[in-house]
């Protein structure tokens, strides 16, 4: 009896396994056994080691590496569910973001599809694509960001006030000071207060299930994503409204765009303006593509330089130069925040150092060849930016945090920090600013130390130190 069992036993688990194959094998892209590499288990791929590699302090590069030591610069795996081909190296880089237009789309996840909105510019190529650009360029303009320096600028030396005397989690602090930035350069948001507080916890709610599990049943981050989104929607609403109405005019990127570039209502003739949805996803959109972001490259730069005190020491000197040469102790001021070279180094050497966003994710929209390879029409494609930032050809030493590496310009597509091409991040500028601003401050008036050493990382879409930094901060 009991060896009937396990016959039976054996039998079903041979028959689930062979099913896992054949339904792997039958879902794999045909044309791809031409691309080298290894899809790993079925349905799982090689998905454990990319995230458990993922956390490790080097990230996907050790994971990169050894597959790039095996097959060579373009190899197929399967990793978070997709088959996918990963490329690395300037021709594949010139090729995937600076190639024809309409050649490739980025390749967001489900979720972030649902989440964003079918209008958002992450979701849209050709005309449309740039149409949307030209649109936001101009308010995202060193120009355009003059008029929301002083908010950053206050909203800087008041959290630093905050920070003497307890356990300073940098994650969070730069969390919050760069999306109470961010709401307020979008709709005049005041810093604290009851509207800030909702428009905060939807946010998170939003941004934690941009690449959720694709399920949306209650409980669910995607479906409380989604929920949050239209709560963070009725907001938009209400102000617009507001807006439209002639109550509570503000010089914001929203009025920007209600005043040049918005139409009441869909179905209106097509002026080349955006409708209330294609309004909201985008300002949506650039919340989500601007928050995580700006605050993991705040984070790192601070870590970055607790663990490299001549760097540290260099870029106090420019600061207190600047501090040291302006009239009465008055506050930074703008043309000083738009001088700062070394800072701009520093800034660089962070992004290629952490690789905030380690890959770039891209879905080919036509059949094409890069490095020899022929790539179908439907393919994911992800460029390892790892890889690239960490040549040693252009980098050498590449784990050290050296900003004198960007004392020459590099040649093109070696350092892609801010991506490059049609999909070059419009929000480099108010990064930029923002980073500046605050580090102004921070080495200005005080010194910290960490009370952490660990090097491993959130296996999250964005890199930020796992521990979020936390310091012990004292004024200078
Ligand atoms: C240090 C902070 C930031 C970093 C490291 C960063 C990095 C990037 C990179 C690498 C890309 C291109 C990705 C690709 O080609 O797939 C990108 C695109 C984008 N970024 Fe940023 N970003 C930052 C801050 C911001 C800010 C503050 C905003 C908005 C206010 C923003 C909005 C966007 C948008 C909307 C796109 C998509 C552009 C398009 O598809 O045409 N980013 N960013």
């Amino acid at each position: 009896m009991e060896l009937s069992i396990c016959l039976i036993l054996a039998l079903v688990l041979t028959f689930i396994v062979s099913a896992f194959f054949l339904l792997h094998s039958w879902a794999s892209p045909k044309e791809m056994s031409i691309i080298p590499g290894n899809l790993g288990w079925p349905i799982v791929g090689e998905s454990l080691s990319f995230i458990s590699e993922f956390s490790s302090p080097s990230g996907i590069y050790s994971f990169m590496r050894r597959r790039q030591q095996r097959y060579g610069k373009v190899f197929k795996t399967s990793v978070l569910g997709r088959f996918t081909v990963f490329l690395t190296g300037k021709e594949a880089s010139k090729m995937l973001l600076g190639g024809k237009d309409g050649m490739v789309s980025l390749n967001l996840f489900y979720t972030g599809q649902q989440v964003l909105g079918p209008t958002s510019l992450l979701q849209t190529t050709g005309e449309a694509h740039k149409r949307l650009r030209r649109l936001i360029a101009e308010p995202l303009s060193v120009d355009g960001l003059k008029k929301y320096f002083h908010f950053i600028n206050n909203l800087a030396v008041q959290t630093l006030e905050q920070w003497p005397g307890r356990t300073v989690l940098v994650h969070d602090e730069a969390s919050t000071f760069t999306l109470k930035v961010i709401g307020n350069m979008i709709m005049s948001l005041e810093p604290t207060g009851e509207e800030q507080e909702r428009f905060r916890a939807n946010f998170k709610i939003i941004s934690s299930s941009f690449a959720s599990l694709p399920f949306k049943i209650p409980g669910t981050a995607f479906h409380n994503g989604i929920k949050a989104r239209d709560r963070m929607y009725a907001m938009l609403d209400s102000t617009i409204s507001r807006r439209r109405n002639g109550n509570g005019y503000q010089q914001d990127f929203l009025e920007s765009l209600i005043r040049k570039h918005s139409k009441e209502a869909e179905g209106k003739d097509d002026d080349g303006k955006l409708t209330d949805s294609q309004l909201k996803d985008n300002i949506l959109t650039l919340l989500i593509a601007g928050h995580d972001t700006t605050t993991a490259a705040l984070t790192w730069l601070i870590k970055f330089l607790e663990e490299n005190p001549t760097v540290l020491e260099q870029l106090r000197e420019e600061h207190m130069e600047i501090q040291a040469n302006r009239e009465g102790g008055a506050n930074l001021t703008w043309s000083e925040v738009n001088n700062m070279p070394y800072t701009t180094k520093v800034i660089n050497e962070t992004l290629r150092r952490a690789t905030i966003l380690p890959w770039y994710s891209r879905k080919a929209a036509q059949d094409f060849e890069i490095d020899g390879y022929k790539i179908k029409k439907g393919w994911s494609l992800n460029l390892d930016v790892v890889s690239i930032h960490n040549d040693p050809e252009v980098f050498p030493n590449p784990q050290k945090f050296d900003p004198s590496r960007f004392d020459e310009p590099l040649k093109p597509y070696s350092f892609l920090g801010f991506g490059s091409g049609q999909r070059m991040c419009p929000g480099n500028n108010l990064a930029k600013l923002e980073i500046s601003v605050f580090i102004h401050h921070l080495v200005c008036g005080y010194k910290w130390r960490a009370l952490d050493r660990d090097d491993s990382v959130r296996p999250t879409l964005v890199r930020m130190p796992r521990s979020k930094y936390p310091i012990v901060v004292e004024p200078l």
